[in-house]
């Protein structure tokens, strides 16, 4: 098993993209490259979770979701980690506080796109979340009603920094969280598993 733990340079800002990456697309790559620019970011590193504890079905192996990441990433800000599976969380706020010990002179945000916003009220501590980093929100096709209308979305709506100052949310003083209205692309990774073209083994857990 090998880790794979970035390095970052003192008072960098982070972007992290969460995800099971099962397969990693380029709606992953456009979205973190749209959110390099549009919230003045240094990096963007990929969380590749072990299983994302919302999900019953098992991701494929770990190590397999890491090499198509590398593989698709030919890319000098962005990289792919297995930080999780070194921390030994699953739930984002027990990585986020793992990350910030583990970096503490690092400045992150937490990236998602907007179905998750949609459904963030089910994530554990999320409220702690949104109180403890900055969340960049990025467009998908057809779920910007959604998360426009989430519980997570009215409960912070004091605190949404609008889509024309989205360079302002890396420093801005959490809870702080901003939507971002960028060019859409409808790749996913159900649409490809349902091609059989990714071959990584799906069903079998790994940590
Ligand atoms: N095409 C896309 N547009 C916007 N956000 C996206 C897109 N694809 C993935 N994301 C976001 O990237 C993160 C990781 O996504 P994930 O690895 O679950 O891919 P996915 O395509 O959503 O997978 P699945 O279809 O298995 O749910 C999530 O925050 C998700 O919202
Ligand atoms: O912490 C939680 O309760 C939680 C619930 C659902 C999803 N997440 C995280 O959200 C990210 C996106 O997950 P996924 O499977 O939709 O790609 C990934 O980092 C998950 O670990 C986290």
């Amino acid at each position: 098993m090998r880790h794979h733990l970035p390095h970052a340079a003192p008072n960098e800002t982070i972007g992290l993209l969460g995800g099971s990456f099962d397969p990693p697309h380029e709606g992953h790559l456009h979205i973190s490259e749209e959110a390099l620019k549009r919230f003045n970011l240094d990096r963007i590193w990929w969380l590749v979770t072990p299983g994302n504890p919302l999900k019953s079905r098992g991701p494929a192996p770990l190590d397999h979701r890491l090499d198509a990441c590398e593989k698709l990433l030919q890319h000098p800000r962005i990289e792919a980690t297995d930080f999780e599976r070194h921390s030994g969380t699953r739930y984002t706020a027990q990585t986020l506080q793992a990350l910030f010990k583990t970096y503490p002179r690092t400045r992150f945000i937490w990236l998602m796109g907007a179905d998750n916003l949609a459904d963030f009220h089910r994530w554990d501590s999320w409220k702690w979340i949104m109180e403890n980093v900055p969340v960049g929100v990025l467009a998908r096709p057809g779920q910007r009603t959604a998360a426009r209308i989430s519980p997570a979305a009215k409960r912070f709506e004091f605190a949404r920094i609008s889509g024309k100052e989205s360079h302002r949310l890396a420093h801005a003083d959490s809870p702080a969280w901003c939507f971002i209205n960028v060019p859409m692309s409808k790749a996913s990774s159900t649409a490809i598993r349902a091609t059989g073209a990714w071959k990584g083994g799906a069903g079998t857990q790994s940590g």
